[in-house]
Formats: structure tokens, sequence, C-alpha cells
């Protein structure tokens, strides 16, 4: 007999968040924003953190999961995954990252699971798929720099300072219908060569894609170089993807059924 308390949510969609590689002090650790898990929480799923992993363990964790959420970070995705050497030695990476996150989401697209990217979830997308990047985006001739600066306050850094014109025919028109969205913007990357089979889904004024979905895999797809996690309860854009994100997991989760009660639930 289940022992469920009332209280203790049931059968949320499992959403796995991949940790970045971060040093507190002198000792490693990995670590996920709480901004995104309140975020993978919005959309009415159970963030599941999962530290870095190897690439062989990528089948097991997702037999865990209903959906993937590929949050931003501060690391740039290694550019000798896109052929290329560092450009600039000063800027952080996270190859521990890079190692595992590039085959599960080729596996996660492979299998038509919910897949939701931001920022630096995006960009490591587009080049799990054959994409290449720009990693300086603020020095190619005419594209914007795209960076925040870190003198600003929190709010004025996460806050809006562009449109991206939503494009015709995919996710984001269906869910949030055509026109110009304000986001905000601090990625130093960018998108140079969308894989092949990629949609782009919006376009900033320079004409950078700063959105993106992937039509040949079956299940629901957004990776957005934006940060819609920030102050999400506020923006009824953010909660919307969000929403439909976890609309998706949940669907995922019932299609797979992996929403029946657990007759083993612990003992108390
Ligand atoms: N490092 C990449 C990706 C940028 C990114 O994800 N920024 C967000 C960092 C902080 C946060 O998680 O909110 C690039 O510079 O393009």
């Amino acid at each position: 007999m289940s022992t469920h308390h009332p209280s203790t949510p049931r059968n949320l969609p499992v959403v796995l968040v991949p940790a970045c590689s971060k040093m507190l002090g002198h000792h490693p650790f990995q670590a996920a924003g709480q901004k995104y898990l309140d975020a993978v929480r919005l959309g009415g799923c159970l963030p599941l953190v999962v530290p870095a992993a190897q690439p062989d363990d990528v089948n097991a964790l997702l037999s865990l999961a209903d959906g993937v959420f590929l949050t931003g970070s501060v690391s740039n995705t290694h550019p000798r995954h896109f052929g290329e050497d560092v450009h600039d030695t000063s800027l952080p990476l996270d190859e521990a990252r890079d190692a595992w996150t590039l085959p599960l989401v080729r596996e996660v697209l492979r299998r038509g699971m919910p897949l939701f990217g931001i920022c630096r979830g995006l960009q490591e997308t587009n080049v799990a798929l054959g994409g290449t990047l720009y990693q300086a985006v603020q020095e190619q001739p005419g594209l914007m720099d795209h960076r925040s600066r870190d003198e600003d306050p929190v709010d004025v850094q996460y806050g809006p300072v562009h449109p991206v014109h939503v494009q015709r025919g995919g996710v984001l028109e269906r869910v949030l219908g055509l026109g110009d969205l304000q986001v905000n913007s601090l990625h130093g990357q960018g998108i140079r060569r969308l894989a092949d089979g990629l949609r782009a889904e919006a376009l900033a004024p320079d004409g950078l894609v700063e959105a993106f979905s992937v039509p040949q895999s079956s299940g629901f797809s957004l990776c957005v170089q934006w940060h819609p996690e920030w102050r999400a309860d506020e923006n009824p854009a953010s909660r919307k993807l969000l929403t439909a994100f976890g609309r998706a997991c949940q669907a995922w989760r019932a299609a797979h059924h992996r929403n029946e009660d657990d007759d083993l639930a612990p003992e108390t």
C-alpha cells in the first residue's frame, strides 16, 4: 500500500539537469544554478541534477527521466568539438560537461524525448548535431556584442536588451505566436552554422540565430540563446515556454507508463 502523503508531489515528470564543474575555494564541485531548477519546477517537473557523467551512463540516466534541461553556464563549449582551437584562453571551459552532454543530446533526440536548452545548452546542442559556433560574436563584422557587463547590477545583466523575431511555422510561433520578443543577452559564443536539419526559430536584429528546434526528433525540442529562467514567474512568455516543455515531459511520462503509482513507496 502506498504511504504517499498528499502534500508530497506525485508523478511529476523527472527532468535531468546536467551540472556544471565549479571550483569552490580549493575544491571542485558539480553544481546547477537555482534559477534553472526553479524554472523546471515552474514548468511542473521535478529537476534531477546530474553530476558529470560518462557517455556510457547516458542510457541508464535517461531511463530515469522524462526530459532533459540543458542550463546556461559561464563556461564555453570547447571549440575542438567544432574543429577550432581555443580563441580566448582566459575564458572558462567545462570539458567534463561537454564529454557527456554532447552524446546525451544525440540520444535524447534519437529517442524523441523532450529537450529544452538555454544559452550554453543551445550552443552545445548545435555542436552535438554538427553545427559550429562563433567563439567571439562581438568580433564578427556586422554582429552585435551579445555579452552582458559584469559591472552592471544583476537585474540589468539579465534584463531585456534586444528583440528576437519569431520565425513562422515553428515551436515558438505555436507557443508564443508571431512577432518580436524582448530578451536578455549574456553570451560571447553564438551560432555560426546551424546544424543540418535544425529549424531556426528566432533571429536577433543582426541575424544571429537565437533559438532553434529539431524537427527530425519526434518530441518537443527547443533551445534558446536567452535566459527565460530569469524571473520566469514574472514573465508570461517564459512561463509559456517552460509550461510547454513541462507538458511534453508529462506526455512522455504517460506514454512510457512512468506515471503509475509506485507501490514500493518508502516505509515511513
Ligand atoms: N559561456 C557561453 C554561454 C553563456 C551562458 O550560458 N551564460 C549564462 C551564464 C550565467 C548563468 O547561468 O546565468 C557564452 O559565453 O556564449
